[in-house]
Formats: C-alpha cells, structure tokens, sequence
C-alpha cells in the first residue's frame, strides 16, 4: 500500500506542491524533460480513447471532458480538444494554468474551466462528463485520497460517461520518489484502489513505443 511509503500526508503534498511550482511551463516540464515523447504518447492515448466514443448505443458523449492534474494542458491541446466540444482543467498549480492560457491559442476558447485545486480535494460537478482523463498525477494521491477522488468522479460522469487513468506502473510493490513526493504503484495495487472506488476496467493497454528507461505506462479504462 501507497500509505506505507508515504508517511506525513501534509508534508507529502505540500513538498510535491513546491516541487512543481519550480518547473517550467513547458511541455518539457510536463514530462520530466522526456518532451519528445509527447507525440507518441498523444497517439497511443487516442486510439485507446476513440474505440469508445460516438452515437451508437452505450457509447461515450463528446459534449465535455474534464483533465485532471493539466498542467499547461499539453492533453487538453492535442488530445480533448480535438475530441471533445468543451473541456474542463483542474490542476494544484495555478502557474501552469495561467500559461495555458496562451498555450491551447483559439481552441482554448472551448476551455470552460481552468480550476486550481488538488484532486485530493476536488469535486467533480455531478453529471457533468462524458469524459474524464487523468494522466501522470495518481502518484500525487495517497491511496485513500485517490479512491475518493475516483468515487467523486464516479457521480461526476454522465451517462456512459468513462474515466482513464494513464500513468506509470512499478513492477513490484509501491515505489516512492522524494524527489517530487509521488508514489508509483505497481498494478495489482491500482486495481485494489479502482475496485475500492466502485470501478470496473473496461479496458486496459501498455503504451508502446516509450523509452525503454522509463516505467512501464498503462492506459485504464473505467466505468
Ligand atoms: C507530470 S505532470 C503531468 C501533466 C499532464 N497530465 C501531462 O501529462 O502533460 C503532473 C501535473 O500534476 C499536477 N499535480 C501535482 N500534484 C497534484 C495534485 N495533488 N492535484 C492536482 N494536480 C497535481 C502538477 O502541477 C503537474 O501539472
């Protein structure tokens, strides 16, 4: 479990907080100097995504989606926007927000909300998403948090709403990063927290392509 790692939760969040208040807005900030990465992994998330989404019976609206620790909105750019007829962001760094502004140009017109909160705090608006996506942030969660942010986005969806996590996985057990004060789970542990939260995964893929470096990322489709 993510808590046996963590220890003092205030200093958790506060130090990861300050962390990010130090990184560039950039989309080389957003991915931990990994920039170029960003194309292959805005591709193997839309095709994850698409399969999902249209008219027919049981499948995904595409009036809103809301992103989930946005960062400069490097996914509501390349991957919502073009999907999605508005879209919300939520991020505990207002520094990022504020350049996103400029960031998504004209499409961001189509940006509802910009909402400067951390997800452990964070109430999605009942019934308001066909979507809502949350990449490379879990980590920032303790465990409970996590669940209870994905129970909030739970009522937050509308109907044949979805939620998918995108994120790093550990191979074995919960491993902790001082450096910028987040946890990376391996997948039994975040299939533990998704049931706790009253999720089923609908779908589940390994980005391709990445750096053979970096952790292994798994795309979660939940319902
Ligand atoms: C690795 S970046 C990813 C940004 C974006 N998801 C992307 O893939 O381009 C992590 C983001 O999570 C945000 N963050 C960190 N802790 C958070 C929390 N507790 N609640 C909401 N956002 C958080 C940071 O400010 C940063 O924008």
């Amino acid at each position: 479990m993510a808590t046996e790692v963590i220890g003092d939760e205030a200093v958790f969040y506060s130090k990861a907080e300050k962390y990010w208040k130090d990184v560039p807005p950039t989309v080389d900030g957003m991915l931990g100097g990994y920039g170029s990465i960003s194309n292959i992994d805005i591709h193997g998330s839309s095709k994850f995504l698409q399969r999902f989404l249209g008219d027919g019976s049981g499948k995904t609206g595409t009036q809103c989606a809301l992103d989930c620790g946005a960062g400069i909105g490097r996914i509501t750019k390349r991957l919502l926007l073009p999907l999605f007829k508005t879209v919300d962001m939520v991020d505990v760094t207002n520094e990022f927000l504020v350049k996103a502004k400029s960031y998504l140009g004209e499409d961001g017109r189509r940006v509802d909300n910009y909402f400067c909160c951390g997800l452990q705090d964070f109430k999605p608006q009942p019934g308001r998403y066909d979507l809502i996506w949350i990449q490379w942030v879990i980590g920032h969660l303790t465990d409970e948090a996590l669940a209870g942010f994905l129970r909030r986005c739970r009522a937050g969806l509308r109907p044949h709403g979805m939620v998918c996590i995108k994120d790093n996985v550990a191979h074995e057990g919960v491993v902790m990063d001082e450096v910028d004060s987040s946890v990376c789970r391996d997948l039994p542990a975040l299939h533990r927290v998704i049931r706790q939260a009253g999720f089923s995964v609908v779908a589940e893929e390994r980005q391709e392509n990445f750096p053979e470096e970096i952790f292994q990322v798994q795309m979660l489709a939940l319902r």
